[in-house]
């Protein structure tokens, strides 16, 4: 397995946090029997930085993505964008407060099909009620390499150019942080090393946040750092991470999991 190198951040001076964590819990179901999915998770994101997020199966890596971009709201504690309180507000301050600060991109793309490439690319901007300049959505699109495919629609594209669109639709909007869901999931491997490099080149060279869930060491080794979740709780994290190294704590972690689950049920 090999992975990027990790070049000198260009943005060295920006330390300030991003995202922010307080005692973080979120459960579902009923009160007298819920099923804790986060359990008191704190952590900070330098801002300028492309973070990992990584763990067994149900460990809570959605639910953690989820929480941190205000797509749900956690039962108790705190989240921060760059500064401003995300949590305790209603449905319609969290819809304006993530188009105006956040960007996302998921797994199986979410481009508007009946939109060219461009059109999909400007939406965000329109959506949050801002001025759309096309000159720059073009650009963003050419940054991808996708200049050519700007009027096409998804349906033209291959799987790997629409989730470029995609990078360039959260990219072309400006937000304080991209959150992506698998992003390299449902892409062949060329296509996943085009769109992982995108995303570091975003950090490195724009100074964007991101923060990726991914089940694949060789994804997270092109971030800064990996954070672990297992059973709903932080338990490590590297930084500088290498594809190798990642699977062995994945492994020791499944395995540790794994034990802890027997000894609950008695085997
Ligand atoms: N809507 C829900 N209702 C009840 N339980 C849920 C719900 N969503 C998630 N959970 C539970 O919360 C826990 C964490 O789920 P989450 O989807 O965040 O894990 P994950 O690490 O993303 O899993 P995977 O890698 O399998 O996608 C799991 O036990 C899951 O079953």
């Amino acid at each position: 397995m090999d992975g990027p190198r990790h070049a000198p951040n260009s943005h060295p001076t920006q330390q300030a946090e991003a995202v922010r964590l307080v005692s973080v819990r979120k459960t579902y179901g009923a009160a007298d029997n819920p099923v804790v999915a986060l359990n008191n998770v704190t952590v900070g994101l330098p801002a300028g930085t492309f973070t990992a997020v990584m763990g067994p199966s149900g460990s809570g890596k959605s639910t953690f993505l989820h929480c941190a971009a205000g797509l749900d709201q956690p039962t108790s504690g705190r989240v921060f964008i760059d500064g401003a309180e995300l949590t305790g507000g209603d449905e319609t301050a969290l819809t304006k407060f993530r188009r105006q600060r956040v960007g996302f991109v998921f797994q199986q793309f979410n481009l508007l099909p009946t939109l060219t490439a461009l059109q999909n690319v400007a939406l965000p901007l329109r959506l949050a009620g801002r001025r759309v300049d096309l000159r720059h959505c073009r650009a963003v699109l050419a940054s991808v390499g996708l200049a050519e495919r700007a009027d096409h629609l998804p349906a033209e594209l291959s799987g790997g150019q629409q989730q470029r669109v995609a990078i360039a639709r959260a990219i072309a909007a400006q937000p304080r942080v991209i959150f992506a869901d698998e992003p390299t999931g449902a892409l062949d491997t060329t296509a996943a090393r085009d769109v992982l490099g995108l995303l570091r080149q975003s950090v490195r060279q724009g100074g964007q946040t991101i923060v990726m869930v991914t089940h694949d060491p060789v994804a997270a080794s092109y971030a800064d750092a990996v954070l672990f979740l297992a059973d709903g709780q932080l338990v490590g994290s590297l930084t500088r991470p290498t594809a190798d190294a990642v699977a062995q704590r994945m492994a020791r972690l499944s395995d540790e999991v794994a034990r802890r689950h027997q000894v609950a049920v008695g085997v």
